[in-house]
């Protein structure tokens, strides 16, 4: 049933000229909200008008229009809800006899054609005229299949033109949110052009399937034996001949230019068939399996589509005690995301284990897709990459989404700027809000053309055919993504490309170019290489995020009877801030079974609960432990005395401002933290509750979320973390391994 908060119906009676599937569901829906004073049923059968009334789906149904015209007023509304190519005639039978204000709107799927109709009958659109397409149906269709819920959580595309009222619109409009629907504007054209291509095509193409095999001699045997696939993939090939006859005449030119783009791409398929290329036969399966996977993300045809409606999640965590158990956090975010770069830019295949499948990383792997690179997996991890050459991309067929992810759009820079073709990256709220001259500068010194949006913030325009040529840049900031982006960049310049570092940052870079078979000499804070070689592919071991593992690290030193083992670690040098600093704060940490995986060093991390103190963080490790600070701050709320953090104005331009953000949250849970410039002060509890309750704000920070949710083994009250969905950029099963561990958190 429809629910509806409405107390005033929002139009006065509704007509419904057609009491099929669209238009008798919209009845059922407007009567079940009481959004309507009455509804009529226009039908061309005297048994399609009894059965109507029959069902309930209007109060009464007459089989003439001209009927019901006179006693019609302003505020009611005339839905048009006929085969496509009858849409005109109903115009014709309105002209003259429409009484003033009242609304007419129709359900067609084409729209170019109700203008040309309403063109011809009137001699212009008029005022009154809401052209309208509800994106919702069936293979059913006729009066018995109207539904009251049809159209909840549905799309209804209205395409208003430039003569229509602005009342009307806004009627028409409020009608369909009556039924649940969500309403979206678009221009004519556009709407044929899309709805050419993902409704009306795939119509063509269902009917002529079946069609194809229904004459097949043997076609007893084939529909006896066809299975699942085929009941799927032809279902709609039972919907109304007439209504299709129409569309397609009514919408030729759009559903023509599709056909030809599908026989095109169903020749390359044949082809490849017949010549056995397995690999264009892998590259146009799996980006269609990605595709249809993040199916509502791809409408727009863009590489990895901003989510239609940013889902919201809040964490609620409980008071805990101890955490104790194994656990293996999910691979590192940076070794998966340049797994998938160097792989993809590889000569040959690249099998990946342990590969993070957190968004970040996903979006960097969608991304090499757009451009051409096959790519099978995720499945449990693993990936193969099929790589194309540092000269085999291809042009993607819009701009580059990277989500959330400073890293992939900062490295994605560098090795893009060196490409023949053009590319524009775009990112999320969070990341459209980060500054990007601190790669874009570098590169343009190397010849790029880059430009970004308004403050050296993203959007990035990279212009292809570029020359680069290398440079010996000092970097003023230490940061790993900008190392990165240089000596991606430097891959593609003439002579030698050196990146100097003003204190260590994470070294995957170098080291995975190492183990692609590509040179980089390294002289203390400078790393060095030289144009024009080649990457060979191979095996990479993505070990579990030490920046994922630092939030178990955290809770087991902080909550009293913890002891906890957090398996397989990536614990590269550059990469151990955290465990350094909690062991100046005094927690019990030990690395267990070190070993050296695919050039990385890997142990397990045993954590036992110990009374934490106060430090001053060294300077040198701020850079060793940049993305650990949120939880880092967490420990410094339990330990005694006073903890002092500086040299970190890197964390204000992260995914949030981190000092900000952990210090707001930190005072509304009662502790006393003071944010500097380039740092904090955080005075201790010491034993006991460190953290009262309340509401904190993670501002879509995944990193502050789970810091937040980690507070609570030590809170007396409930904590509640808002905008917490951005835990899945790279932590997507946190919650259920924070409960394996004994934490009280749950998502809603
Ligand atoms: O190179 C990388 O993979 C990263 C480098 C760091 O950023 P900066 O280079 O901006 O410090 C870090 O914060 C980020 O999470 C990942
Ligand atoms: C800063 C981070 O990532 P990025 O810069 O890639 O968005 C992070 O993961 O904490």
């Amino acid at each position: 049933m429809v629910e509806t908060t409405e107390a005033q119906p929002s139009i006065g009676r509704l007509v419904v000229i057609g009491i099929g599937l669209i238009g008798g569901s919209l009845a059922l829906a407007l009567r079940a909200a009481g959004a309507c004073r009455e509804v009529i049923g226009v039908a061309r059968r005297q048994k399609t008008c009894e059965q109507a009334v029959a069902l309930g789906i209007v109060d009464r149904a007459v089989t003439g229009l001209g009927e019901v015209l006179p006693e019609l007023e302003s505020g009611d509304v005339i839905f048009v809800a006929v085969p496509t190519l009858a849409v005109e005639q109903v115009f014709a039978d309105l002209r003259d006899k429409l009484p003033a204000g009242v609304t007419v709107t129709d359900g067609a799927s084409v729209k170019g054609s109700v203008i040309a109709a309403a063109e011809k009958v009137w001699g212009r659109v008029p005022e009154f005229l809401v052209p309208g397409h509800p994106i919702a149906g069936s293979e059913k269709s006729g009066v018995t299949a109207a539904r009251d819920d049809l159209y909840i959580a549905h799309r209804i595309i209205v395409t208003p033109v430039e003569d229509t009222d602005a009342g009307h619109l806004q009627r028409v409009v409020q009608m369909w949110q009556a039924t649940g629907a969500e309403v979206l504007n678009m221009p004519v054209r556009e709407h044929d052009e899309v709805l050419a291509a993902t409704s009306h095509l795939p119509h063509v193409i269902a009917f002529g399937l079946v069609d194809t095999l229904a004459h097949d001699a043997e076609n007893e045997n084939i529909f006896r034996y066809a299975a699942g696939g085929f009941r799927d993939f032809t279902r709609i090939a039972s919907s109304d001949p007439v209504m299709w006859r129409d569309i397609m005449l009514a919408n030729r030119d759009a559903i023509l230019k599709s056909i030809d783009l599908y026989s095109a791409n169903l020749d390359s398929l044949r082809a490849a068939i017949a010549t056995g290329d397995s690999d264009r036969l892998m590259g146009v399966f799996t980006r269609a399996k990605a595709a249809r996977d993040h199916f509502t993300k791809m409408l727009a045809k863009k590489a990895y589509t901003e989510p239609m409606q940013a889902q919201e999640v809040t964490f609620i965590a409980q008071p805990g005690e101890s955490v104790s158990g194994e656990l293996r956090v999910p691979g590192d975010k940076s070794m998966s995301h340049r797994s998938i770069m160097l792989g993809s830019l590889a000569e040959g295949v690249t099998e990946i284990e342990g590969f993070l499948q957190g968004e970040d990383a996903l979006a960097t792997l969608q991304a090499f897709r757009d451009m051409g690179v096959v790519i099978e997996g995720p499945v449990d991890g693993r990936v193969t990459v099929h790589g194309v050459g540092l000269h085999g991309l291809q042009a993607p067929p819009g701009p580059l989404y990277v989500g959330n992810s400073g890293t992939a759009m900062r490295l994605f820079a560098g090795l893009l700027a060196g490409q023949a073709f053009d590319v524009t990256l775009t990112g999320d709220e969070s990341l459209s809000k980060r500054p990007m001259n601190r790669v874009a500068d570098p590169l343009r010194e190397m010849g790029a053309e880059i430009e970004t949006g308004p403050e050296g913030r993203p959007p990035l325009m990279i212009k292809g055919g570029a020359r680069l040529h290398g440079i010996d840049y000092k970097l003023p900031m230490a940061s790993a993504q900008v190392k990165s982006c240089v000596l991606l960049a430097g891959l593609y310049a003439d002579g030698e490309t050196s990146s100097t570092e003003p204190a260590p940052t994470r070294d995957h870079t170098e080291r995975m170019l190492t183990g692609f078979g590509y040179e980089v000499q390294r002289d203390g804070a400078r790393a060095t290489l030289c144009g024009g070689g080649r990457l060979a592919g191979g095996r990479i071991d993505v070990p579990a995020d030490i920046s994922s593992a630092t939030f178990f690290m955290v809770a087991a030193a902080i909550a009293p009877g913890s002891d906890l083992l957090l398996e397989h670690v990536g614990v590269n040098p550059t990469r151990d801030g955290a465990i350094n600093i909690l062991r100046l704060m005094g927690a019990d940490i030990e690395l267990l079974n070190r070993r050296e995986v695919g050039g990385e060093p890997v142990a397990d991390i045993r954590v036992r609960h110990a009374p934490l103190k106060g430090i001053r963080i060294p300077e040198e490790q701020v850079p060793l432990a940049i993305d650990e600070f949120p939880a880092l701050f967490v420990a410094a709320a339990c330990a005694e005395g006073e903890t002092v953090l500086t040299g970190a104005e890197e964390l204000r331009v992260k995914e949030s401002d981190r000092i900000r953000a952990m210090a707001d949250g930190l005072e509304v849970l009662g502790v006393d933290a003071e944010p500097t410039p380039d740092g904090i002060v955080i005075r201790g509890a010491g034993e006991g509750p460190a953290f009262g309750g309340g509401t904190v704000d993670s501002l879509g920070d995944h990193r502050i979320a789970m810091a937040f949710a980690v507070a609570s083994l030590r809170a007396r009250d409930t904590i509640r973390i808002l905008h917490c969905a951005n835990v899945a950029t790279s932590f997507p099963n946190f919650a259920e391994l924070a409960n394996r561990a004994g934490l009280k958190l749950q998502e809603v």
